[in-house]
């Protein structure tokens, strides 16, 4: 989940988009799991994971889930599942999918689905990219990326999740007049997100006064990164970018 850790073993997934050879650098696991943890890795994860279909073929987002949901709504790295599971929560009739390798997290969200009985709620545990490649153009209202990994010595930059490639793919993703949504408690981020996003045409930041970047999205949950970030003094930007229509 840190950003620097060299030692880990390299994700094994080859190229899948284009110019994205891969974007998961992080943790695969960490503390030891709980026995309910393994439990419901081993009997609700595999109701929940999106399979993918056979290579050059898309998913159907909707009927992934049980019930007919008024939209579909992506978050990439949702680390331990606080805002999903509050968005799920608040927003029954959307259904959301949550692509996350980090298995501590995917048990941590898993619990939060069991205990709040949440049908609305389907998980990716392998790179986001790789699911982004599954997914057909113009078929989710949002997708959002919370406190991506900083990577921010100047040689790991290249790792970050936002490239012009991934940024073209969320574009494409999403219907005309979905959002985009991204926070990050790391300036160089919010402005390297920036720079790629004014060179992607299908993406419009739809800020006009700095409350639209210094103040949280509306209804806003919060994650477990921002509020580490805030208890140590780093000030959060929220960016938020609209598809042209
Ligand atoms: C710094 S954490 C933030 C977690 C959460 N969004 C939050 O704000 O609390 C970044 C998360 O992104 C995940 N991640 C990194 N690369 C990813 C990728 N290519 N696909 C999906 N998740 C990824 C990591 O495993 C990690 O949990």
């Amino acid at each position: 989940m840190e950003a620097g850790r060299d030692d880990l073993p390299p994700y094994d997934g080859g190229a899948v988009v284009e110019g994205i050879d891969r974007a998961f650098y992080g943790r695969r696991k960490g503390k030891r799991l709980r026995a309910g943890q393994e439990h419901r890795l081993a009997e609700l994860l595999p109701h929940l994971r999106v399979s993918l279909p056979v290579a050059g073929e898309y998913i159907d987002p909707p009927s992934l889930f049980p019930h007919q949901t008024d939209e579909v709504w992506l978050e990439i790295g949702f680390g331990g599942g606080e805002h999903l599971a509050a968005q799920a929560t608040q927003n029954p009739n959307v259904g959301i999918i949550g692509a996350e390798p980090f298995v501590n997290g995917v048990a941590k969200i898993l619990r939060a689905v069991d205990d709040a009985e949440l049908r609305n709620v389907r998980i990716w545990d392998e790179d986001a990219t790789v699911l982004l490649a599954a997914i057909p153009d113009a078929s989710l209202t949002r997708v959002y990326l919370l406190y991506p990994d900083p990577w921010p010595k100047r040689r790991q930059r290249k790792r970050r999740f936002v490239s012009d490639e991934t940024l073209a793919e969320i574009a494409r993703v999403l219907k005309p007049g979905g959002v985009f949504r991204f926070a990050s408690d790391i300036d160089d981020y919010a402005g390297w997100t920036l720079v790629r996003a004014a060179r992607c045409e299908a993406l419009t930041w739809t800020a006009a006064l700095a409350v639209d970047w210094n103040q949280a999205f509306l209804g806003w949950p919060g994650t477990r990164y921002e509020a580490k970030a805030i208890a140590a003094g780093r000030a959060p930007t929220y960016l938020e970018f609209r598809r042209a229509g």
